[in-house]
């Protein structure tokens, strides 16, 4: 059974709009793919639908599997239950995941102490364990969301999401909203955590050459709907739809104008 298997699923408005419709794949335990599209073509909805974390408006449908519990309908319990133990989500403005009048380290400690039962000593130190590697000094453990680097605080929003070691991490533009500089630190310092873990990775971007760094598999979304699907290199190899073959030439030239070397 796949850790995450997602069958028919469609996000749609109340007045009956849809956001996005058709999806079906699935993460093995372990395993990495790709949500790959343009803006508004439906990605972070899928992320929030397969976490039940759905804005108040929208509605999804279909089938979602984590760990082989229903998410599409499940009651608040359970959800809660999933979320964090089962997958967590790192998102692309790291400030969605944080409170600006807590401190860091109790922020961390919040996922510790709840799912873990952590307390105390032991509390302490799983927030020290949690900070230091994602490569974050002891005393960001006192500072404010405000207080530290915009990297700082995805890197303490990666923290959280890992704290209670979810079998899936689900990360949605987790460099994009950052400096330039440190998107590639950021990068690779998921996907040391990922592996190091042995947790599986559903990626979200934009970014055809930031997906390549990371995953082998990929879903091409446009207009909510999927255009295409399968092993990265085979779908950069025979593009079979017109926005797929946009988006290979656009990041090739890209490449060559970086000679980045990343896509190809
Ligand atoms: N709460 C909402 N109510 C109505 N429409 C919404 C809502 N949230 C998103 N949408 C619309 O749904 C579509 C898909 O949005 P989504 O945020 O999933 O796109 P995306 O691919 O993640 O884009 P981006 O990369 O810009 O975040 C867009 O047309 C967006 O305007």
């Amino acid at each position: 059974m796949s850790l995450l298997s997602v069958s028919g699923l469609a996000v749609s408005t109340h007045d009956g709009r849809a956001l996005v419709s058709g999806l079906s794949f699935a993460v093995p335990r372990g395993g990495r793919l790709s949500l790959i599209g343009e803006s508004g073509s439906g990605k972070s909805l899928t992320a929030l639908a397969v976490t039940g974390l759905l804005p108040p408006g929208l509605a999804a449908t279909g089938t979602v599997l984590l760990d082989g519990t229903p998410v599409i309908g499940a009651t608040d319990r359970t959800l809660d239950r999933v979320r964090g133990r089962v997958a967590a989500v790192v998102f692309q403005e790291p400030s969605t995941a944080l409170d600006p009048l807590m401190r860091l380290g109790k922020q961390i400690a919040e996922p510790l102490r709840r799912h873990r039962g952590l307390r105390g000593a032991a509390l302490r130190s799983a927030v020290l364990e949690a900070l230091d590697e994602v490569a974050l000094p002891a005393r960001v453990a006192r500072a404010y969301p405000h207080e530290v680097s915009g990297g700082q605080r995805q890197r303490a929003a990666i923290a959280m999401a890992l704290a209670c070691r979810p079998a899936l991490l689900i990360a949605d533009e987790p460099t994009t909203a950052l400096d330039v500089t440190v998107q590639a630190d950021v990068l690779a310092l998921l996907d040391r955590l990922v592996a190091a873990h042995d947790m599986a990775l559903l990626f979200v971007s934009h970014d055809l050459a930031v997906v390549a760094k990371v995953t082998d598999e990929v879903v091409v979304l446009s207009g909510g709907r999927p255009v295409q699907s399968g092993p990265l290199r085979t779908v950069l190899a025979n593009p079979g739809d017109d926005y797929t073959r946009s988006l290979v030439a656009s990041a090739r030239r890209l490449d060559a104008a970086l000679d980045l070397g990343g896509v190809s």
